[in-house]
């Protein structure tokens, strides 16, 4: 019998190869982040697409498979604009903040608490993990007060910017409950007061806080941007606290990135070893920035 001719070269071995150095590059990653707590922050602009919504649905169950602790808080500032929007009301905001009157207090817990929380819970579920949804309330989990927000430029004038809240204290024990119970926990970023009222707390201030009282290994913000940028439009890979000064006082820094970054600095000064703002729009980015050595977006260091 004569040996079998081959025609046509096989090249799938390449594409294999290539992906087998990828895997194989996740190794250490996941060495090192075994059993350690990842805060993931899922901003509303990265979460208005189904197919990477369903992606980054998947990369979350993919890190609590392989052993790590991903904890989701989710935004939803776009989702609370569409609903106030069908209600004939504008949203406004300052220094990045959502004005935040008795209606629009009902549609962010309605919106955030309702809809968007469930539905990532939905897609975590889907994936094969299983998610539980909280807002602050939940377990007492995070303890707020009425925010006071001084002006950038005049920090003599206060703005009443309404039932926004700013953290007073987090109690992470209901989180740790879920998460050793091979939960992933979907945090909405709704904190309550003495009184038992509720308070719309930017979501980044949330992540963040989180991942300092939980000390998280790393936090990883997902925005609708390549990362922090210059005034010339190029990205900055990695500012320090030092250089965040400079960018908010020459005003290349403005509205939802102010949040972003001071909560990113909180973070990186309180402990969390590493954290980053990436872009959400990339397929997967969470896999990407997690499990292999390139790096994405910004990464915000302390000093
Ligand atoms: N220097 C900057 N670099 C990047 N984005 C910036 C900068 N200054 C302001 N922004 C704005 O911040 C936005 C991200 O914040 P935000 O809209 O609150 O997103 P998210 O929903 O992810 O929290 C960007 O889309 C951009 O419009
Ligand atoms: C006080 C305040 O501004 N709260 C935010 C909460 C949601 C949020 O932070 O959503 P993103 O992460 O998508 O921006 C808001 O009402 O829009």
């Amino acid at each position: 019998m004569s040996a079998p001719t081959d025609t046509s070269p096989d090249l799938s071995h390449i594409a294999a190869r290539d992906k087998a150095e990828i895997l194989a590059q996740a190794l250490p990653y996941i060495r090192k982040y075994h059993g350690k707590t990842l805060v993931i922050k899922y901003g509303g602009n990265a979460m208005t697409d189904p197919a990477l919504q369903a992606d980054f649905a998947e990369d979350v169950v993919l890190l609590k498979l392989v052993g790590m602790n991903p904890i989701v808080v989710h935004g939803g500032g776009p989702q609370i604009d569409e609903a106030l929007n069908r209600l004939g009301k504008k949203g406004t905001f300052i220094q990045g903040m959502r004005v935040t009157d008795e209606e629009t207090m009902e549609v962010v817990e309605w919106v955030l608490g309702g809809e968007v929380q469930q539905d990532i819970v939905g897609l975590i579920n889907a994936a094969g993990g299983k998610a539980v949804g909280l807002t602050g309330r939940d377990g007492g989990l995070i303890r707020a007060r009425k925010m006071k927000l001084l002006d950038r430029d005049d920090p003599n004038k206060e703005h009443d910017i309404g039932q926004v809240g700013e953290i007073e204290s987090i109690d992470p024990s209901v989180v740790k409950a879920l998460q050793d119970d091979a939960f992933i926990p979907v945090i909405s970023p709704i904190g309550f007061g003495t009184h038992n009222e509720s308070y719309n707390i930017n979501a980044d201030l949330v992540a963040s806080k989180l991942a300092e009282v939980l000390k998280a290994e790393k936090l990883v913000m997902l925005t609708n941007i390549r990362g922090v940028l210059d005034k010339a439009g190029d990205l900055l890979t990695d500012l320090t606290a030092k250089r965040i000064d400079e960018l908010f006082a020459d005003g290349t820094i403005s509205g939802g990135m102010l949040p972003k970054i001071a909560g990113a600095l909180d973070a990186a000064k309180s402990g969390v070893n590493a954290v980053h703002i990436v872009d959400g729009r990339v397929p997967h980015v969470l896999l990407l920035e997690i499990l292999t050595d390139q790096a994405y977006g910004t990464m915000i260091r302390s000093h």
